[in-house]
């Protein structure tokens, strides 16, 4: 089936859909079900990570969409991240290596280093490790040597791409010194409670891509608290998505799109799945729209001062 996704360019070239389905706190059980729906939907792009621990059922959902004939390996576009318990320069072709075999693929199309910090390895399934007290066991693994071991991998042709996520425009700084292999992507959160302008553009000037992770303020997430603002709910999201004639959730989806930002929802919920990937298809006259009536940022602000 066509997919009607838009895509952004990377600097090597290699094509990446705008809208990616996000599989952080989809349970053993619900990922499955929740990837093939998203590419029965149309999403060609799949969010994972090592550390999300259901890589094999995100596996088991993309074989079938193979088998069955509804997707080829090259119209897919998966994401695959290198967690912190590894990122010694000895452990990460190890971590792509079980990654991509819970994935039953030959090649992931983005490997990013998860974050700059680094915990102690203390054996590939303890992505938490802590100490007696219970505190995290960090590591002083530089980020530079994680990097340099992430570039042989794409030499090696097990990714196709690498990049960052959680580095701020210090840390891309330092990256960016090193890299010889082009750092196509640095995924962060963004939202509308969260200014991350400056860290955009200086991506943008770097020609690193921006996705936005937790694009709906991750309500879902353990530590989420009735005092956090609901982005779902935000009264000026919801009369701006009235007046647009879409959904709150498909605003804020859209909110990225608009600034050429990726973004990734997570959802387990086939109906909810759908809905978001829907922006795609209308989000060029939605922006044509926010152009006409109010731009996204003059939202943004009046959303932050809510
Ligand atoms: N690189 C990194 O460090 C990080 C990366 N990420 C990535 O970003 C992805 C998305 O962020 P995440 O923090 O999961 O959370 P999101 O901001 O995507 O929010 C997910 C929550 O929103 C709900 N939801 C999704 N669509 C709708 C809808 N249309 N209407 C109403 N509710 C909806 C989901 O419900 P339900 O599932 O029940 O349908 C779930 O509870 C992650 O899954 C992960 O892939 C996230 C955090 C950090
Ligand atoms: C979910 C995720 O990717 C985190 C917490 O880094």
């Amino acid at each position: 089936m066509a997919s009607k996704n838009q895509y952004a360019t990377f600097s090597s070239g290699l094509k990446v859909p705008l809208i990616g389905l996000g599989t952080w706190k989809s349970k053993a059980g619900q990922v499955k079900t929740a990837v093939m729906a998203a590419i029965d939907a149309g999403y060609r792009h799949i969010d994972g990570a090592f550390a999300y621990l259901n890589e094999d059922e995100v596996g088991a959902a993309l074989k079938a969409k193979l088998d069955d004939g509804t997707v080829k390996r090259e119209d897919m576009f998966m994401t695959t991240k290198l967690w912190g318990h590894m990122m010694h320069p000895d452990n990460v072709e190890r971590s792509l290596q079980l990654s991509l075999k819970d994935l039953q693929l030959e090649y992931v199309d983005l490997f990013l280093m998860h974050s700059p910090m680094a915990v102690k390895h203390l054996d590939d399934r303890n992505t938490f490790p802590v100490g007696e007290d219970k505190k995290p066991l960090m590591d002083d693994v530089p980020y530079t040597d994680t990097w340099k071991a992430m570039e042989k991998l794409v030499e090696k042709g097990m990714t196709k791409s690498i990049g960052v996520s959680n580095f701020n425009i210090n840390q891309l700084k330092e990256l960016l010194k090193i890299a010889k292999v082009p750092i196509v992507m640095n995924q962060v959160e963004n939202h509308p409670c969260i200014n991350q302008k400056e860290l955009i553009e200086f991506c943008k000037s770097k020609n690193i891509l921006v996705t936005a992770y937790s694009p709906l303020g991750s309500p879902d997430r353990a530590w989420a608290s009735d005092k956090d603002p609901n982005l779902r709910e935000n009264a000026l999201v919801k009369e701006m998505a009235e007046s647009k004639g879409c959904t709150p959730v498909q605003l804020l989806v859209a909110y990225h799109l608009c600034q050429g930002i990726l973004c990734i929802p997570k959802s387990v919920t086939p109906s909810r799945i759908e809905q978001n990937f829907l922006v795609t298809l209308f989000f060029f006259s939605f922006l044509l729209l926010t152009i006409e009536k109010r731009p996204m940022q003059s939202v943004v602000k009046e959303i932050i001062q809510k």
